[in-house]
């Protein structure tokens, strides 16, 4: 009997398809000698209701799925019928995936305790970002946050297995559904980026060790509220304007993070008088955002502090927003923080 060793055979006929998000996860897993799998198995949880939800993003306009559900959530915000559903498929999928004991939802007004008494993970989910987008057919995501419960396993869920600050993420992600659907995420060793080909229903590595450029030139604000800017921050805006910068505001905060990521720019959720804690909520969105810049290079704050060190007091506490190319940041920080001691000192 002859053997032969494989030889791959890299004949354009039949093109490498690329590394699958199933194979990657392992492939990382097994860089963690004691790794116990958990972990990757929640990954493959989230990655599976992206694609359900991507599904129905899809044919949002078809099946009736797209406008507004006719219920209000707790940020007083209408709920679009696509809320509560990527709500209700990542909340079960998590839930059947057996390795999460609580999850902390945009669209629930408390904690949802999934009385499992092995879930060592926590997640805090934005089932659907950039709802205001749905209905227009412009790009809208899901953000996630992924934290170690803090109490012993099967022990009731504690305010302190919730209440964690952002620095204690073990992994952070976010679904784009758009142009084409990625799954991008961090578990503190870099950003990976993966992209959905749905005629095979699998997420393929496509943005390898994601690196935010250092600086930009690009802009994310929604201007239509500058009347309510600090004078610190309308310098800023009228500096990027100086130096020719371009403005760009999608209205669904992965997107704009996701394009400011891969350009370089700087996207800003300020205090507002309609919001005067910002609008963006940190369980849910900074925090996971923030973790990714980070991991990337880029940088995020409140103007004041890292997002990743603000302890949270509150499940659906907001927070000013400034995240994207590190000296874009700077330079951002340097006109808020300079103008807000002159006011004082006034
Ligand atoms: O319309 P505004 O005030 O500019 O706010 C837009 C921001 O609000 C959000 O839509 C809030 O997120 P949700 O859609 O998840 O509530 C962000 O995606 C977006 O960046
Ligand atoms: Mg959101
Ligand atoms: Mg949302």
């Amino acid at each position: 009997m002859k053997i032969k060793p494989y030889i791959p055979n890299d004949t354009s006929l039949a093109y490498s398809v690329g590394v699958t998000l199933d194979r990657f996860i392992k492939k990382k897993q097994d860089d963690f000698p004691f790794a116990s799998g958990e972990l990757s198995q929640l990954l493959r949880d989230i990655a599976l209701a992206a694609k359900i939800v991507n599904r129905e993003t899809n044919r949002a306009g078809l099946a009736n799925i797209g406008g507004a559900f006719g219920h209000t959530n707790v940020q007083g915000e209408e709920q679009q019928k696509l809320d509560v559903i990527a709500n209700i498929r990542f909340t079960r999928a998590l839930t059947k995936g057996g390795e999460v004991c609580a999850i902390v939802s945009e669209e629930d007004d408390e904690v949802i305790d999934l009385q499992n008494s092995s879930g060592k993970y926590v997640v805090a989910i934005d089932p659907l970002d950039g709802s205001s987008n749905i209905d227009v057919n412009i790009s809208i995501g899901t953000i996630f946050s992924i934290y170690r419960r803090v109490t012993p396993v099967g022990s009731p869920i504690q305010l302190e297995d919730i209440m964690q600050p952002g620095n204690q993420q073990v992994a952070a992600g976010y679904v784009l559904y758009g142009s084409s659907t990625m799954l991008v995420y961090t578990t503190g060793c870099g950003v990976n980026g993966f992209t959905y080909e749905q005629s095979l229903g699998e997420f393929f590595l496509s943005h390898p060790d994601m690196k935010a450029p250092l600086s930009g030139n690009i802009y994310s604000i929604n201007e239509g509220v500058s009347n309510t800017f600090s004078q610190g921050l309308s310098d800023y805006i009228t500096y990027c304007k100086s130096k020719n910068y371009s403005a760009r505001y999608i209205g669904s905060l992965v997107a704009d993070f996701h394009r400011n990521l891969l350009k370089g720019g700087i996207y800003i959720y300020p205090e507002t008088k309609k919001n005067p804690k910002g609008k963006l909520r940190l369980l849910y969105e900074a925090n996971a955002l923030a973790f990714i810049a980070e991991q990337a290079g880029a940088d995020a704050t409140d103007g004041i502090q890292r997002i990743l060190d603000i302890q949270p007091t509150s499940l659906h506490q907001r927070t000013p927003l400034y995240i994207g190319s590190k000296s874009m940041v700077d330079e951002a920080l340097s006109f808020i923080s300079k103008k807000s001691s002159v006011q004082e000192n006034h």
